[in-house]
C-alpha cells in the first residue's frame, strides 16, 4: 500500500493523544495516591509531631524565661533584675550542636518526657559563680536545667510544689532536673522545705573568697542603684569603732559557716558539695569533673569544652567538635570592681577570718581565702 501522511496521522495521533492523556491521567493518579497517602498516614503524624514538639518547645522556653512573681525585696533589685539571671547564655550552643532531623527525632522522644521536681539544686552562694556553674552543667546531656532563677523555696513557697514542677524543663528518664536560686544557701526556711520535697535531693555551693564576693554583690547592687553609699560606709555598724555591720547581706552571706549549721541540721554532709568559685575559673574542667562525679553522670563536660579568653579573664564555652567562637557569659558577670579601702578589706578579711576555719573544718576543705 502507498504510503499516506492523511491515513499516517489519522492513525498515529488519535493514539498518541491517548497515550498523552493515560499519562496525565497517571500522573494525577500518582499524585492523588500522594496526597492521600500524605493526609492519611503521614500527614495525621508529622504534623502532631511538629506542631506538638514546637509547642513544647514554646512551653519549655516559657518555662525556661518565665519570671516567677517575686515578692519587694532588695535580692529583688540585685537579682531578678539582672538579666544573666534570666540564664539564655550559651543556649545557642546547644541548639546548633542538634543534628538536622533532630526535631522529629526529639519531638518523638518528648512523647516518653515528662517535667519532674530537681533532683540536685544549685543554692549557692550568690556572686560565687553560680550562672557558670549552672551553664557549663547544662552542657551536659543528661542534665536538664531551668535556665532562670524559681526563687521558689525562698519567695513562692505558698504556690505550691506544683507550680514548681511545672517550671521545670521536660527530662527523661536518664536525666537529672536542676534549677540553681543563689539565694537558698542563706534563707533560714529553706533547708526544711527542700527536705520536705525530698530528703535525697543533691545540693551544690559555690562559695568565693567572702570579701570579693562581698564586692561583687555591692558592684551589682551599685550597677543598678548608682547613689548607693560607699562600699567601705555600708560595712561598718560604727565606723570609728570599727564595728561590721553583719545585718547587711553583703556581710552576712559570707558568713558561710553559720548557714552550713542550718543545713545540716537537715541534710547529711554528703549530700552536699561545695564547688570552689575560684577553681571554677582557674580550673573548669577539674571543677566539673567533681561536679559530675558528685550528681553521678558521666564525665562528659570536660577540657575541650573551655577556652579561656585572656580579655574576659573567664573561661567561655566551645564546641569541642568544630571551630565556632567560645560563647562567654554576659556583661553582668566580671563587672569592674571599684577599689576599696586596703584598711577595710584587712578589716573583713580578720572578721571572716574565724567564720573561714569553721566553715574549712565542717567541709574538710582548704579554699585558701586566708
Ligand atoms: N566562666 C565565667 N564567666 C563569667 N563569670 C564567671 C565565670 N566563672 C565564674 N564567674 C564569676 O561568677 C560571678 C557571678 O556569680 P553568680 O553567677 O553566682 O552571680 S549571681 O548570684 O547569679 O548574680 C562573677 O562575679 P563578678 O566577677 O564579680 O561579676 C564571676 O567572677
Amino acid at each position: 500500500m502507498e504510503y499516506s501522511p492523511i491515513l499516517h496521522s489519522l492513525h498515529v495521533v488519535p493514539s498518541s493523544h491517548v497515550k498523552n492523556k493515560l499519562l496525565v491521567f497517571l500522573i494525577m493518579l500518582s499524585l492523588w495516591v500522594y496526597m492521600i497517602y500524605c493526609c492519611v498516614a503521614y500527614c495525621s503524624t508529622v504534623p502532631d509531631l511538629a506542631y506538638g514538639s514546637a509547642s513544647r518547645r514554646d512551653k519549655d522556653a516559657a518555662g525556661d524565661k518565665r519570671e516567677p512573681s517575686l515578692g519587694a525585696s532588695r535580692d529583688l533589685l540585685n537579682n531578678e533584675n539582672d538579666l544573666d539571671s534570666r540564664g539564655d547564655e550559651w543556649d545557642d550552643t546547644r541548639a546548633e550542636a542538634k543534628a538536622p532531623g533532630d526535631n522529629a527525632m526529639s519531638a518523638f522522644l518528648n512523647e516518653s518526657e515528662s517535667r519532674k521536681l530537681p533532683q540536685a539544686i544549685i543554692i549557692g552562694v550568690k556572686k560565687g559563680g553560680t550562672r557558670a556553674l549552672l551553664e557549663f552543667l547544662r552542657l551536659h546531656p543528661d542534665i536538664r536545667a531551668v535556665g532562670a532563677e524559681p526563687h521558689f523555696f525562698d519567695r513562692n513557697y505558698d504556690k505550691g510544689l506544683e507550680w514548681y514542677r511545672e517550671l521545670m524543663p521536660k527530662s527523661s528518664e536518664g536525666q537529672l532536673t536542676m534549677e540553681k536560686t543563689p539565694s537558698y544557701y542563706v534563707t533560714k526556711e529553706v533547708p526544711a522545705r527542700i527536705h520536705t520535697m525530698s530528703k535525697d535531693t543533691k545540693l551544690i555551693v559555690v562559695v568565693r573568697d567572702p570579701v570579693t564576693r562581698a564586692i561583687s554583690d555591692y558592684t551589682q547592687t551599685r550597677s543598678k542603684k548608682p547613689d548607693i553609699p560607699s562600699f567601705e560606709s555600708l560595712t561598718f555598724k560604727n565606723i570609728s569603732a570599727g564595728l561590721i555591720d553583719t545585718t547587711w547581706s553583703a556581710v552576712q552571706i559570707g558568713m558561710y559557716a553559720k548557714h552550713l549549721e542550718r543545713w545540716l541540721q537537715f541534710f547529711p554532709m554528703e549530700q552536699l558539695l561545695f564547688v570552689s568559685g575560684e577553681h571554677l575559673i582557674s580550673d573548669p574542667a577539674g571543677e566539673m569533673a567533681r561536679v559530675q562525679d558528685f550528681l553521678g553522670l558521666r564525665k562528659v563536660v570536660t577540657e575541650r569544652h573551655f577556652h579561656f579568653n585572656p580579655a574576659k579573664g573567664f573561661p567561655c564555652l566551645k564546641r569541642p567538635e568544630g571551630n565556632s567562637k567560645p560563647h562567654c557569659l554576659g556583661k553582668t558577670k566580671g563587672r569592674t570592681h571599684p577599689n576599696i579601702d586596703p584598711e577595710v578589706v584587712q578589716r573583713l578579711r580578720d572578721f571572716y577570718k574565724p567564720f573561714n576555719s569553721q566553715f574549712y573544718h565542717m567541709t574538710g576543705h582548704d579554699f585558701g581565702w586566708d
